[in-house]
């Protein structure tokens, strides 16, 4: 039974090294909003440099597009960030990029007229329905770099079930070409306890590494595949592999969307946006404190893109 999780003392073990005075918490903050500023405030600024680009949206899901919650199973999107994300596939080619299995993102999500990159990028799928964006000669959509991987994570996922299951509060999860071992709901006393656990079951699995995300331990194939190689096949399968004429945005808020963030920052094109309330070292250029932000961002790019439709200048017919 998932039930409540116990208050968490602090969500990073203790440094013990003797460290110099922090700097005072609003300069960490006043710090962090000028080199990361809201992309709310600086909304003119992003959509200025969509002059001439097809913007292309890249979103996370957890902890962007719904809240952190508890149960994995219950962290379901509003209804109202569903509409604004339909609306905005109506006007931008738009992709779901998580860590989560493609079918359960699909489930949250629920609509067919997104990209969808499933497994930290490693299960990818183009749209079922709607507008398609793809210049002439892309090619279609789907791609699975790690399916020779899909029993040796069925084994060790039931192998992780079985050597966790005496850690109270931990839960497994089969995300088909990864694993998320969940500690949010573990008390901090038996955090170690259970790295240890996972790391022991991993001993016998080389082809395998583990990461970490947000009270998560993630094990996924050694293959050099995340959420920035999806980004950038998908932006090849919708034809902009080496354009200019693009302008790629992605939202998230975990260490695995720094892949991603990272991408653009190399490539020089686009912008990533960490959703986060608090400082944090990213390679994203904007920030968002939260899914409700995210939601007022998605919704102002959709209207400014109406009112540009609309206010555009009349060819005139001689
Ligand atoms: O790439 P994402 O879409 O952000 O997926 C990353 C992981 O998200 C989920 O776990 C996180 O959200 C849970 C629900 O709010 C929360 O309980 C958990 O502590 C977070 O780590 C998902 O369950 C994982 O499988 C994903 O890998």
């Amino acid at each position: 039974m998932w039930g409540r999780c116990p208050t968490p003392r602090r969500a990073t073990p203790p440094t013990h090294a003797k460290a110099a005075a922090p700097p005072l918490a609003s300069a960490v903050d006043a710090e962090w909003m000028m080199r990361h500023p809201s992309a709310l405030s600086r909304f003119q600024q992003i959509v200025s440099a969509s002059k001439g680009k097809q913007i292309v949206m890249f979103l996370d899901y957890d902890g962007t597009l719904s809240p952190i919650v508890d149960d994995p199973d219950s962290a379901f999107m509003s209804d109202a960030m569903r509409a604004a994300l339909r609306s905005v596939a109506r006007h931008f080619p738009t992709a779901i990029v998580s860590g989560r299995c493609l079918d359960k993102v699909y489930d949250f999500v629920k609509l067919a007229e997104l990209y969808y990159a499933g497994s930290h990028g490693m299960d990818i799928k183009g749209p079922a329905k709607g507008r398609n964006f793809k210049k002439a000669k892309a090619k279609a959509v789907l791609f699975q770099p790690a399916s020779e991987f899909l029993p040796m994570i069925d084994e060790v996922y039931k192998a992780l079930l079985e050597k966790t299951n005496s850690t109270p509060g931990a839960k497994v999860e089969n995300n088909k070409f990864c694993v998320s071992v969940h500690f949010r709901c573990v008390d901090e006393k038996h955090w170690s306890g259970l790295a240890e656990q996972v790391k022991s079951v991993l001993k016998e699995y080389p082809k395998l590494k583990l990461t970490s995300g947000r009270k998560v331990l993630e094990i996924r194939p050694t293959i050099k595949w995340d959420k920035g190689k999806a980004l950038e096949f998908l932006l090849e399968s919708l034809g902009f592999a080496n354009c200019n004429d693009v302008l790629p945005v992605y939202i998230g808020d975990d260490r695995t969307d720094e892949d991603a963030f990272k991408v653009l920052r190399e490539r020089g094109q686009g912008f990533g946006i960490l959703v986060s309330k608090f400082p944090k070292e990213t390679n994203a250029s904007y920030s968002l404190r939260d899914p409700a932000e995210v939601m007022d961002f998605l919704l102002r790019l959709v209207e400014w893109k109406r009112l540009s439709m609309t206010t555009r200048p009349k060819v005139q017919l001689v």
